[in-house]
Formats: structure tokens, C-alpha cells, sequence
């Protein structure tokens, strides 16, 4: 059936100017979305784990953008993606370990982690009680780029930028008394985003925390660079893109959170 819906002109009018009438209904107005996600991600994501499953994928973190709210609703609406996701993973798929991202910017209309104040700085109590109410609802917690995933996601900040809750780049004493503090508030893991230019930084966790695990996130940045380079002619996409886990390893990372898990199923049995 063609997506395109039938335009009847009306007697005597010009044809380009008639919009299709049809999203007076909320289910009609759904049917205009660029996007209808939550349904969609939700038929395809059983077909699409069960071959990587079977190939030996032990665990997933689901990430759903969805409707947008400025205290981001939906995160733990439990018709929303990731409530629903969650229990048919755990049933199709009962050994697979689920982590959960607890953050709000892919909830939030304005795309920020928290809740704001009016000058558009995060609002620290009423952004952890929310997170915490999000947290209870699915099982950890991730209060984190700027990237192709927030392009996909639809929650690249509407205005401002991160800077004020996220750690300058240059900082590595900064990086390291924030581990510090993380585990002495009770942190059961480390996790240093994005990784491949935070080496370093990923090295000072293992060794300011060698008792809990120290994860590493390839972000979708990182990802999108090494396929573009590979594109490009400049390297070898497989040969790149296993050198870049294995200095994320080198550095100390027990797990490493990637795009690329898929072809690396696959690159490991070779
Ligand atoms: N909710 C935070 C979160 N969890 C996972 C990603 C995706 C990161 C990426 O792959 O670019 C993001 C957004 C962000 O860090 O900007």
C-alpha cells in the first residue's frame, strides 16, 4: 500500500495547495510522524536480537527515544518502549543481561539530562528524585555527547549545551575526584563515555577503582568516525574497528559498550 495519502481536490481549487485533511484523530495524527518508534522498535527487536543472541550476545542496554516532556514522562511510562521492551526481552530471551540508561534527555522536549530552572541550568534535587522514580521502575543509572544517536533520538539540546553537567574534556583531575566521589557514593561501576579519546581516563578508573567493573562507551560519534574513515578508503573498517576495542581493553575496560557488537559477534567466531 503507498504511504501516500490520497489528496481529493475540491471543485475548482489548485491541487498544491490541499493538505490531506486526515489528523484530526490522535491515531491519524501518529500516521504523519516522520517516525512511529515505539511500536515499530517493539516488533523488530525480538527477529532482530534472536540471530546475535544465538551467536552469543550476553547483554543489551535498550535505548528508546520517545515522546518529549519536561520531566521526561515517558522514561518510565509503562506503555513506553523501554517498559515494554524490557519484560519481552527478559522472556524471549532469558539469560541475556538487560541494562538500562535511567537518563532523561531522550524524554525531555528540551533534550537536556535533568530538570532545568528557568535559565536553563539543571535543577539538581527535583532531576535526581526524578531519575530515582525512573531508576526504581527499570533496573541503573547514567546521568551523561553530542551525536549521530542524538540526531536518531531527536534529543540533541534544544538550546545550551552540556557544559554545565558534564566534565570538561582537559580535565583528568577532575575525571579522577569524580570517580572518587562516584564510589563513595555507593557506585558499583565506572563507566568512562565517550572512550576511544578518554584512554587515560579509563586507565586512572581501573586503577582509582580496581574492586568494581570499569566500562567504557563507544559512542555512536565514535562509531559513525571509523565507518566514515572506512568509507573513505582510509582504512579497513574490520581491522579499525577491532584496534579500537582492543585499546579500549588495553586501557582497562572489563566491558565495553558498542555499536559495533554485532559485526564483532560475528569477527569473533571467524
Ligand atoms: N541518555 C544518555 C545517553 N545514553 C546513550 C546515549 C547515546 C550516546 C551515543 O552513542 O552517542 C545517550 C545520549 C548522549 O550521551 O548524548
Amino acid at each position: 500500500m503507498s504511504n501516500i495519502p490520497p489528496t481529493v481536490p475540491l471543485p475548482g481549487s489548485d491541487i498544491s495547495s490541499i493538505l490531506h485533511g486526515g489528523y484530526h484523530h490522535p491515531t491519524s495524527r501518529l500516521w504523519q510522524a516522520e517516525r512511529m518508534r515505539s511500536k515499530d522498535c517493539l516488533n523488530k527487536l525480538v527477529p532482530f536480537l534472536k540471530p546475535l543472541y544465538k551467536n552469543g550476545l550476553a547483554s543489551v542496554i535498550p535505548l528508546a527515544p520517545e515522546a518529549k516532556h519536561p520531566y521526561g514522562t515517558s522514561a518510565n511510562d509503562p506503555v513506553g518502549p523501554i517498559m515494554q521492551a524490557i519484560p519481552l526481552l527478559k522472556k524471549h530471551f532469558p539469560n541475556l543481561f538487560i541494562a538500562c540508561d535511567v537518563c532523561l534527555c531522550e524524554y525531555t522536549y528540551h533534550g537536556h539530562c535533568g530538570i532545568l530552572h528557568k535559565d536553563g541550568t539543571i535543577n539538581n534535587p527535583p532531576s535526581v528524585k526524578r531519575i530515582a522514580e525512573v531508576a526504581c521502575n527499570s533496573p541503573s543509572k547514567v546521568l551523561t555527547v553530542q551525536g549521530p544517536f542524538r540526531n536518531a533520538a531527536g534529543s540533541a539540546p534544544a538550546f545550551g549545551d552540556r557544559k554545565h553537567y558534564q566534565l570538561p574534556p582537559a580535565g583528568r583531575g577532575l575525571a579522577r575526584r569524580a570517580i572518587t566521589r562516584d564510589l563513595a557514593e555507593g557506585a558499583d561501576c565506572i563507566l568512562v563515555k565517550p572512550a576511544t579519546a578518554y584512554l587515560d581516563i579509563i586507565r586512572d578508573a581501573k586503577v582509582i577503582a580496581p574492586d568494581v567493573p570499569i566500562s567504557a562507551y563507544q559512542v555512536s560519534a565514535e562509531f559513525a568516525m571509523i565507518h566514515a574513515a572506512a568509507k573513505a578508503g582510509v582504512f579497513d573498517l574490520k581491522r579499525v574497528g577491532k584496534e579500537s576495542l582492543d585499546s579500549i581493553l588495553r586501557a582497562g575496560a572489563n566491558m565495553i559498550l558498542t555499536y559495533f557488537t554485532p559485526d564483532f559477534l560475528d569477527w569473533l567466531s571467524e
